[in-house]
């Protein structure tokens, strides 16, 4: 068996895939991403050991498998890179699959298990179907590594049924498997270990609003290691706005924008269905729709570039903090943290100074310098409270779902 680790993190826009070494924790020793599949050209970041390079790709890339493909070619041809040259080097591949249905933990991928997260496809076809054909190539060009498929979903399998249950026809909603099941769990699984490990305190014991803000972005309250409640729903299409999603909206507005909302959008494929209400809401809404990009640099700016642009960032402060209001009642006030991550919540100094700014009568305040400063490079969390002690402390994390699922992947091997 192979010694090395090739973690596997597919998104709509984006691939990113890490090699890591097979030991306790493991070390990254090749990192590349793909970005910009939707919007070409796509462009390639790579990095190994100390290099790091970024360019544009001539070659087309439609879709995150070609893309997945595209960089395990580049990786295994690289000669600077001559650990991972074939399957025979790899022990395991990890794929984040986002929805897992009912599953509470990863699962080792075989014709079964394969069928069943198939059938799940339909639930959620904009976020599975580009992993799982992802996991459909490895098993056909990589047939003797083994994959392991981490679910967003299974950190979410601890929210009480109130808070899961949507208040629909029961026998309708259990059939069809129609509950909130919430999403980016692999990401808060790595932000609760790396909090609880800088505030000292055993995971059981911390409490924490937790904030995963990128291109899809969603909170999630933690109580002692628990996940109590997220934003995200039956899809991660509920909750918070992102770069193409509308967040929660009255679902009825969908039947007035359009009289097409429940035919198929013209981005269906035989094997993916989708219909023109969740294109429409999935794909052509967020802060795209209101300035015209994807891109949160462009709208968190000092001075907003229009309107539209301070409306877009206006609107993710406001519901973020309905959310930081409401699961700070849900804790009971005994809050060890916000903590803010993804690549806007990691980068954004506006975003944090602003909502530390509105949440100053929870007793929160930042330091000006630490947060403009923002984490270095290595630093998985970084601590910008003013006054530690009077309410909950901010903090920076840096969160890394490839590493989350390659850290358990040896952890489960031990
Ligand atoms: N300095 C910054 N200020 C605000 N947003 C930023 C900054 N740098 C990067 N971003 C945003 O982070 C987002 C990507 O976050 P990330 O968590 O990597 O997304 P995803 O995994 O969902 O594709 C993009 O919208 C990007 O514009
Ligand atoms: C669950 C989800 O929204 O994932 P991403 O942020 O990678 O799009
Ligand atoms: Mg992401």
């Amino acid at each position: 068996m192979g010694k090395y680790i090739l973690a596997v993190n597919a998104g709509s826009s984006s691939v990113k895939v890490t090699f890591y070494t097979f030991e306790n924790p493991p070390q990254a020793i090749a990192d590349a991403q793909v970005s910009g599949i939707t919007a070409p050209p796509p462009t390639l970041k790579y990095q190994r050991g100390p290099v790091k390079m970024k360019e544009e790709l001539k070659e087309k890339l439609n879709t995150p498998q070609d893309a997945f493909n595209y960089i395990l070619h580049r990786c295994f041809n690289d000669p600077e890179l001559s650990e991972v040259a074939s399957d025979r080097d790899l022990a395991y591949i990890c794929h984040r699959v986002v929805h897992g249905g009912d599953y509470h933990e990863a699962v080792k991928i075989n014709d079964e298990t394969l069928h069943h997260l198939e059938a799940l496809e339909d639930l959620a076809p904009l976020h599975n179907f580009s992993a799982l054909e992802i996991v459909r190539l490895c098993r056909k060009e990589l047939p003797s590594v083994t994959s392991i498929t981490y679910f967003d979903s299974a950190f979410h399998q601890t929210l009480p049924d109130y808070v899961r249950t949507y208040p629909i026809n029961q026998e309708i909603a259990k059939a069809n498997g129609l509950r909130k099941y919430g999403f980016h769990g692999i990401s808060y699984s790595f932000i609760l270990r790396s909090v609880a490990q800088f505030l000292g305190k055993p995971q059981d014991q911390t409490n924490i609003i937790a904030m995963h803000i990128g291109s899809g972005a969603s909170m999630c309250a933690i109580k002692e290691g628990k996940s109590i409640d997220t934003t995200m729903g039956l899809t991660p299409l509920a909750g918070l706005p992102g770069a193409t999603r509308s967040g929660d909206i009255d679902s009825s507005l969908v039947f007035h924008y359009t009289s097409e909302a429940g035919k198929l959008s013209p981005g269906s494929t035989k094997e993916m269905h989708i219909s023109t209400a969740e294109e429409i809401l999935n794909k052509q809404s967020g802060w795209k729709a209101l300035t015209g990009t994807t891109d949160f640099s462009k709208i968190a700016v000092e001075k907003f570039p229009s309107e539209a642009h301070k409306l877009a960032f206006d609107i993710l402060v406001d519901r973020m903090l309905g959310y930081i209001g409401n699961y700070y009642v849900k804790l009971g006030g005994q809050v060890d943290a916000l903590v803010l991550a993804g690549g806007i919540g990691e980068k954004s100094a506006l975003l944090r100074r602003t909502l530390a700014e509105k949440c100053q009568c929870l007793g929160i305040a930042i330091n000006a310098e630490a947060n403009e400063k923002g984490p270095e490079d290595k630093e998985t969390v970084k601590d910008i409270s003013q006054d530690a002690g009077k309410g909950p402390r901010v903090l920076i994390c840096q969160t890394n779902e490839q590493f989350e699922m390659a850290y358990h992947t040896v952890k489960s091997q031990l």
